[in-house]
């Protein structure tokens, strides 16, 4: 199993390109099973998960071409099979995506039921009840998730959500694209990534609107046409890096990310102490050698504070001036860094769902443990603070959300490798 090693040193500086979003693209390759035309898909990042949604569709039948230029083209034409293997679906919770896609446009699917993982329990029951609404007959059985269109196919319904979703806002807007009439999802996820999938539908021929807001409508289409689409920055890979560089004290500029899917990011950034500047598709941060300051925050649903910049966050904290306070409200078990931060001498302790935490200069260099994608980033940025060279074990995490992490780093001067074991 790989794993990094990382030498603590001095500040990050230096220019990376981000990558494009995995979190938009996962979804926008399941939509493609919506249409029977060729579709191309631009500015895919080159990662596990992106090779996992793959494999599951060319497990299905579905013909992919992979180009040499980060695209894919996807032959919905070709599909001949509606079910999602467990094998898949196991290493990554993503592959649920299929399902609304699959009834929508083959009127039956079977899913395995993704189940949890390290951060939560994270159960799929309002993906279900928006495709009940909608008509769907769903069955769960041995571990797998059937679903049948009724006759004539999904019809137009209202969708309340009980809680933001982003996944289930996915799984319904991508089967209401195909069903009868009026589709109305009420309390939707307002991501950026939900806005991007929506463009790519609408690109596909789908009649949509109110994308980005909480109430999104949508009239149903007899068909998807085929469609070239290029993939949205990852705003979460680039915020990733501002915070590595916000805790070396450094100066760092990206390319290739504007700053509007970032401000929840960059408001903390600047309390941080840090200097943003920005252009419709670059972010400058300068931290003019200072330490940071210690920020307290609270992840919410977009466009709060999101969970998934949460953990890099705490590690920026731990090597902060001042004590802090981090929240997490979306996930139940996603301040697991803290104790692994905790062993290369951080001062963070745990109360409910807060994790208080008192800066230190300097952490120590430590053997750590990453346990999921996340976490293993914020183990990286904590490796990046401590004196010594720290070994972060099961990176396997790492690679299914960040495009090659140690060029990126090694760009911006970091000593970090990847060791076989
Ligand atoms: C591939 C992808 O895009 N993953 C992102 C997506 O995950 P994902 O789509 O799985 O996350 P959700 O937004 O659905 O989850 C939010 C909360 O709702 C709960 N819930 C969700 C669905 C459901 O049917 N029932 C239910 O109770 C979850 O357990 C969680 O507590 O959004 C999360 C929240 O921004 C991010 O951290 C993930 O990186
Ligand atoms: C939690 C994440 O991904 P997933 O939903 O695929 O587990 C993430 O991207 O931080």
């Amino acid at each position: 199993m790989d794993k990094l090693l990382i030498s603590g040193g001095g500040p990050l500086a230096g220019e990376i390109r981000v990558s494009g979003s995995k979190n938009a693209a996962l979804p926008i390759l399941a939509a493609t099973l919506l249409s029977s035309e060729p579709v191309m898909i631009r500015n895919l990042p080159h990662l596990h998960d992106i090779t996992t949604m793959i494999a599951l569709l060319r497990s299905m039948g579905t013909e992919l071409i992979v180009d040499e230029n980060l695209g894919v083209e996807i032959n919905g034409a070709t599909t001949t099979k509606t079910t999602a293997p467990y094998e898949l679906v196991k290493t990554m919770r993503a592959s649920i995506l299929v399902l609304g896609p699959l009834l929508a446009h083959f009127g039956h699917a079977r899913v395995s039921f993704p189940g949890g993982c390290a951060i939560g329990s994270r159960p799929v029951d309002q993906h279900l009840r928006g495709l009940e609404a909608m008509g769907a007959i769903i069955d769960v059985d041995a571990g797998y998730i059937t679903a049948r269109a009724p006759e004539g196919g999904l019809r137009g319904a209202r969708v309340l959500f009980d809680m933001v979703t982003v996944g289930g806002t996915e799984n319904v807007l991508m089967a209401a694209a195909l069903a009868k009439g009026r589709t109305v999802l009420e309390n939707a996820a307002r991501e950026p990534e939900i806005v991007d999938l929506a463009n790519c539908l609408i690109a596909m021929g789908a009649k949509i609107s109110g994308h980005g807001s909480a109430t999104i409508t949508v009239d149903g289409v007899e068909r998807l046409n085929g469609c070239t689409y290029s993939v949205m920055a990852d705003r979460i890979e680039a915020g990733t890096y501002l915070v590595a560089a916000a805790a070396t004290r450094g100066s760092i500029h990206l390319r290739d990310i504007g700053p509007d899917t970032l401000e929840a990011v960059l408001v903390k950034l600047e309390e941080a102490g840090a200097k943003i500047t920005s252009g419709e598709n670059w972010i400058t941060l300068d931290m003019e050698g200072r330490r940071p300051k210690a920020v307290n925050l609270k992840t919410m649903p977009y466009p709060g504070f999101p969970t998934d910049m949460q953990a890099q966050f705490t590690a920026m904290n731990a090597v902060a001036e001042g004590v802090s306070r981090v929240t997490e409200t979306i996930f139940e078990n996603r301040l697991i860094q803290t104790h692994e931060m905790n062993r290369m001498g951080a001062k963070i302790s745990i109360e409910g769902n807060t994790a208080l935490i008192t800066g230190t200069e300097r952490l120590k260099a430590a053997p750590v443990m990453a346990s999921d994608l996340r976490a293993s980033a914020s183990l990286v940025i904590a490796g990046l603070v401590a004196d010594g060279d720290t070994l972060v074990d099961r990176i396997y995490h790492i690679d299914r959300g960040y495009e090659c992490i140690e060029e990126k780093f090694h760009a911006l001067g970091a000593t970090i490798r990847r060791v076989a074991n």
